[in-house]
């Protein structure tokens, strides 16, 4: 396929994606069965295509003056490519399977529009109506913010301790060009290449024997404030394909025992490959069974019960830029009651004096501070860490700064940290 008729293919996608509502991964990989000549190649490049433009939908159809795909994308060329008009008038050239050739409208707005009056959920490229919501949360940066989740993100490694350093493993991968992480002393980051992808990992050799692993720094930030240490009873009760179990268990140096549960059971199941790959050995998988009470046997023991919560995941958009579009109030409020449900389980398993590491991936005051404030005053039994103590805690008096200014716990964000949205608060039980 020609680069311009991965442009048609990449409208097709997006009309597809507007009509049915689905997640934009799915729509591609069926556009792909359905298209048998696209190679693989060819569909890294539409997928790019179409993320670009989704990361960047609202502020390329301001530009553009027009909500359809094809001024969608044109505009994400310009916004997130930065193309001369030159180069577009080029691929749209109406021959073969290119689009159509540029209308004199929509060259004068290529060239002309800009969005300095634009509104903030159009700069920031977010939905109108969670606009309210992120500027309770993110106040004048909230645009700002939204702008840095419209960005590509880089892919983010963490070095697994248990098997090598961060410069052992830096070395490994020379040739991808790491570099070290500024807040994680654990991260290594590569940026994604021209066309928005990220290297082949699952091939490299430092991969495949367990040296690094694919985790964002936010995310690495938000294992290590845990502070979990050698020797602890840990619960990681929303384990799903263990992200974080992986990071507790390095922290732990395989010492200890980290029990790893998910009320689904299928999401567990790239665990067990990960745990073999990383050589972690101090992890017992605890999958739900039926009816039964999988965790009965960790009531009061636990040092520390990780919650690494269903949120939004309105911090990992520069990820999932179709998210941004299909999130719904009605989703928002099904996550808060999951959220102050498990807030609730986690007492039961936290011994006197342990504590709970309550952890998103959103940027939302909903989901964070609101759901910590309602559960220390429903628990009056359990005290907030200050951001200084549990950065202190974790060796990492730095993160401190990250404290956040709504309430007890940590912001990360791409804005603020070059990092996806987390947000992480502990709270201990009193003695
Ligand atoms: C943010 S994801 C976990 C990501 C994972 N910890 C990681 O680092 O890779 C949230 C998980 O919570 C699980 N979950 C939702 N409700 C739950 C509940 N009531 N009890 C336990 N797990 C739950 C979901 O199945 C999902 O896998």
């Amino acid at each position: 396929m020609t680069p311009a008729a991965h442009l048609s293919a990449a409208i097709e996608v997006l009309q597809l994606i507007g009509e049915r509502r689905r997640p934009a991964q799915d729509v591609l990989k069926e556009w792909g069965v359905a298209h048998r000549f696209a190679g693989s190649k060819d569909r890294a490049q539409i997928a790019s295509l179409v993320f670009d433009s989704l990361r960047k939908r609202a502020s390329a159809a301001f530009v553009m003056g027009d909500e359809s795909p094809r001024a969608i994308l044109i505009g994400a060329l310009r916004e997130a490519r930065g193309l001369s008009l030159a180069s577009v008038a080029s691929l749209f050239s109406g021959e073969g399977h290119a689009p159509a050739p540029l209308s004199e409208e929509e060259r004068a707005r290529y060239e002309g529009a800009t969005l300095s009056n634009a509104p903030a959920h159009v700069q920031g490229d977010y939905p109108e109506w969670i606009a309210s919501r992120l500027e309770a949360a993110l106040g004048d940066q909230a645009a700002a913010e939204g702008a840095a989740l419209a960005q590509r993100a880089p892919v983010d490694l963490r070095v697994n301790i248990l098997k090598a350093t961060r410069d052992e493993a830096q070395k490994k991968l020379a040739h991808l060009h790491p570099e070290p992480t500024l807040l994680s002393p654990l991260g290594l980051r590569i940026k994604p290449g021209a066309d928005g992808r990220g290297p082949a990992l699952s091939a490299e050799p430092a991969f495949v024997k367990g040296l690094v692993e694919t985790q964002d720094e936010g995310s690495q930030l938000a294992a290590l404030v845990c502070a979990a240490a050698p020797g602890e009873q840990i619960l990681d009760l929303c384990a799903g394909g263990g992200g974080k179990t992986l990071a507790l268990a390095a922290q732990t140096h395989n010492r200890g025992q980290i029990y790893a549960h998910d009320s689904d059971g299928r999401r567990l199941a790239p665990i067990f490959a990960r745990l073999e790959r990383a050589g972690a050995r101090n992890v017992q998988v605890r999958a739900p069974r039926g009816g039964a009470d999988v965790l009965a046997d960790l009531e009061g023991r636990c040092d520390l019960v990780l919650i690494d919560a269903p949120c939004t995941g309105a911090g990992t958009w520069r990820r999932h830029p179709d998210a941004k579009w299909r999130l719904a109030a009605g989703a928002i409020a099904l996550r808060l009651e999951e959220q102050s449900e498990l807030l609730k389980e986690a007492t039961r398993y936290v011994k006197t004096g342990g504590r709970i590491a309550y952890v998103t991936c959103s940027v939302l005051l909903e989901e964070n501070e609101n759901q910590i404030d309602a559960f220390l005053t429903a628990h009056p039994n359990f005290k907030a860490l200050s951001a200084e103590e549990t950065a202190t805690r974790a060796n990492l008096p730095e993160l401190a700064r990250f404290a956040s200014r709504h309430g007890f716990g940590l912001r990360f964000s791409p804005f603020t940290a070059g990092t996806d949205g987390f947000f992480v608060s502990l709270m201990q039980r009193a003695v």
